[in-house]
């Protein structure tokens, strides 16, 4: 968001959130909401501690498919692998250089079960770190017929379908659950579709709608006041979960309320990636939706939950270089809050 010209005149200390500025932070969060990117145009915590991404250098990328035939029988391939041999996994495999997340995905099913394939939607993302991030898509056969064993190769023996209850030697058996989050949402979609923009990232960060909420269903946006209000882009570091990013922010904003809260991100409401240059744009910036809550629940002698925060508002800022946004747009209000309270939202795994 280009500052304008009246914003440079005005000290970041006292500077609260005009009307026009409120309007465009709660039209970003909206488009966030509905799965569009929003051009990274800078970092504002942790850049120090983290290198730009380049692939197969200081960042792994792996793209997995779940895919299900009309008798719920999922897709799975035989590994040529030494490590692996003629063990079955779904079809997986490692980001190339220059790719998509999208072309990788389809480029791995052709190699190792030889079908064409689309991809439906994310369905999960698991990370250790920037340095390893599997993206996990739910996707249909579009063409191409199965791998039998006459065209084995390295990539794999061959494919088959899988009836997901007789006997099979796994490569891994994390994969269990991603069949089961697959077969979950074929059945009952509980996210939006999600599939990823391409926007170009330098690093690996999370760009966060961090709220407050309370009993009377008022939500808070956090937000970094200068240039113009916006919400904070916190850039992952090698040393820890992609998800410690929200927990940088709210140490610099609020650290003595830090220790008493929770930072929960509950999702991805989009994720954006380009990886067409090589150590330039091998970045993933995920827009999160992340929920400040008091790690301690009171309750009145009836049992009942009675408000965390004695004022119901969020813990004061104490860095002048964040402030709360109260929303106030109606739509946007239910949104925030519907999402919150159900966590309709793509899921960022941490196996950290
Ligand atoms: C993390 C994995 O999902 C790896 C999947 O990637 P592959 O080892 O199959 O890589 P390619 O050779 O590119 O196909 C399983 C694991 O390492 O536990
Ligand atoms: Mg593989």
């Amino acid at each position: 968001m280009k500052p304008q010209v009246s914003d440079l005149r005005r000290k970041p200390s006292d500077m609260e959130v005009t009307e026009e500025e409120r309007r465009q932070v709660e039209e970003q969060v909206e488009r966030l909401l509905s799965g569009q990117g929003s051009e990274v145009t800078g970092c504002d915590v942790g850049l120090e501690q983290s290198k730009p991404a380049t692939l197969r250098k200081n960042v792994t990328y792996i793209v997995c498919a779940v895919i299900f035939n009309d008798q719920e029988e999922v897709l799975m391939v035989q590994e040529a692998k030494q490590d692996c041999y003629k063990q079955w996994y779904l079809p997986a495999g490692r980001v190339e250089v220059g790719e998509s997340l999208e072309e990788a995905l389809r480029r791995e099913v052709k190699e190792e079960a030889g079908f064409d394939c689309e991809p439906i939607t994310l369905l999960l993302i698991q990370e250790q770190g920037p340095q390893w991030i599997r993206f996990i898509f739910l996707a249909k056969v579009t063409g191409g017929s199965i791998k039998t064993v006459a065209a084995a190769d390295q990539e794999s023996l061959q494919a088959s379908w899988w009836d997901r209850h007789s006997v099979l030697p796994l490569r891994g058996r994390d994969i269990l659950r991603l069949i089961d989050c697959g077969l979950r949402y074929r059945r009952d979609p509980w996210h939006p579709v999600t599939l990823p923009v391409d926007l170009s990232c330098r690093h690996v960060v999370q760009t966060l709608v961090l709220v407050f909420t309370n009993a009377e269903d008022q939500i808070w946006i956090l937000l970094i006041k200068a240039p113009t209000p916006h919400l904070p882009t916190a850039a992952a570091v090698k040393t820890h979960a992609v998800t410690w990013a929200a927990n940088m922010v709210v140490q610099e904003a609020m650290p003595s309320a830090y220790y008493d809260h929770d930072v929960n991100t509950l999702g991805v409401f989009s994720l954006q990636h380009n990886g067409r240059q090589h150590g330039k744009t091998d970045g993933v910036c995920f827009n999160t939706l992340v929920a400040l809550l008091p790690d301690r629940v009171t309750r009145n002698e009836d049992g009942e939950k009675v408000e965390w925060t004695k004022t119901g508002r969020p813990p004061p800022v104490e860095n002048p270089r964040y402030v709360w946004l109260e929303v106030q747009k109606q739509t946007l209000r239910e949104k925030l809050l519907e999402k919150t309270k159900n966590t309709s939202i793509l899921p960022l795994h941490s196996l950290y």
